[in-house]
């Protein structure tokens, strides 16, 4: 066990996100003493993780029930959702209850909805236990199900009432998506906390890896930045247009692909895209963009990518939630750690930085 952390997410009503490692005992006080019923919603690939969960708040005395739902980006569909309404209707999950999420982001972001959608929203709290879930889903209520037509099409920002980040479920993380974390803990970095590229730049076998020496710091300073931004624009106005650096081709690719290509490798992809579109709009030079590719290719993520359709590729990125009208909006990096948009750009500007990352 090591002591807790706490960040706070400020805005109308402030949370906490709790950082450490063999923190459980910290979740009953996340979930708060008004609920009776606890519907731990979790993925069925991590009843080991689950079941000391649900142990820890029927130990507090809560009514604890556990809800496995399918692994991965397959339960953000609204099968699964309206699975889940009927069984918090079984449970007799009423206003003054509670849902918790457990799993990697696709399940909090399921699990967030749910809870943001029955009876019209009921507390949430969420337990990630993938980095990228700590470091980004779990964190700003951004809640939601992809459907056929575009990734996360579906959903409410629906902050959660806490988040227990415990970094000792990291240890069991396949290693493919504890780099896919990397890459929106890079992001991060790109645009608002340059000391995380150079924590990874001095060590990338360290950072690629759960053990690491600087693991705590790096998920700490993500958070940080998320929380930085989301305290300050919830709805995304504005600034939390940052945050979706790189997910314009990022949603485009995941949806060509199915739904089958981790969301972090598309981002690691999109924000290589992003840079060479800036590179080519005169705002940021060669090395900032060699930067990109180095740093994410460092820790084994991607950054090419080649579609078997631009035209295909091309007309997915037009439902990205960042377009206005018939306006394509790209988050773009004026000088490291600084942001701009670029809305509009020309199909031949697009097809051009496209060139670069299909190489
Ligand atoms: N809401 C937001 O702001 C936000 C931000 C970023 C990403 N997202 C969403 O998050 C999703 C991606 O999240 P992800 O990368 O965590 O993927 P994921 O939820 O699909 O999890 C990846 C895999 O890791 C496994 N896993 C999870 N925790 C584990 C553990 N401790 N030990 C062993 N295996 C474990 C899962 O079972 C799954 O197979 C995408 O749907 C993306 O759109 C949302
Ligand atoms: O929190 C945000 O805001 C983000 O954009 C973070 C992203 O990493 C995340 O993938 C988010 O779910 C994307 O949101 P979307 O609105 O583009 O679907
Ligand atoms: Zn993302």
């Amino acid at each position: 066990m090591s002591e807790a952390t706490r960040i706070t997410v400020h805005g109308d009503e402030p949370y906490d996100v709790v950082i450490g490692t063999g923190i459980l005992g910290e979740l009953p006080a996340l979930v708060g003493g008004r609920a009776r019923t606890v519907a731990v919603v979790y993925s069925e690939n991590l009843p080991e993780i689950a079941r000391p969960v649900a142990g820890a708040l029927e130990q507090a005395g809560y009514l604890t029930h556990l809800v496995p739902v399918p692994d991965g980006e397959a339960a953000k569909d609204v099968t699964t959702l309206a699975g889940l309404w009927s069984r918090f209707a079984e449970l007799g999950v009423t206003r003054s209850d509670a849902v918790v999420g457990v799993g990697g982001g696709a399940t909090t972001d399921l699990a967030g909805f749910a809870a943001a959608s029955w009876l019209r929203g009921v507390r949430c709290v969420l337990v990630p236990t993938t980095l990228l879930a700590m470091v980004d889903a779990a964190v700003g209520g951004k809640t939601g199900i992809n459907i056929a037509e575009g990734k996360n099409l579906v959903g409410a920002f629906a902050p959660p009432a806490g988040v227990l980040c415990d970094l000792a479920t990291l240890m069991t993380v396949p290693h493919e998506d504890y780099i896919s974390g990397l890459a929106e803990t890079i992001k991060a970095g790109f645009i608002r906390d340059p000391r995380i590229l150079e924590l990874v730049e001095a060590d990338p076998a360290g950072a690629a890896r759960p053990d690491g020496p600087h693991t705590r710091e790096l998920v700490e300073r993500a958070i940080q930045v998320k929380a930085d931004v989301v305290g300050a624009d919830l709805k995304e106005s504005g600034l939390r247009e940052i945050l979706n650096y790189g997910h314009t081709l990022a949603h485009a690719i995941e949806k060509s692909e199915d739904y089958r290509f981790r969301h972090g490798h598309a981002v690691a992809i999109g924000c290589v895209y992003a840079a060479e579109l800036a590179r080519l709009d005169g705002r940021i030079d060669d090395k900032l963009v060699e930067r990109h590719h180095e740093v994410f290719s460092s820790v084994g993520l991607p950054t090419s990518y080649r579609s078997e359709s631009w035209d295909e590729l091309r007309a997915a990125m037009n439902v990205d939630k960042k377009t206005r009208g018939a306006t394509l909006r790209f988050v773009v990096l004026d000088e490291l750690a600084s942001c701009g948009r670029l809305a509009g750009p020309s199909e031949e500007l697009l097809r051009d930085a496209y060139a670069r990352v299909a190489r």
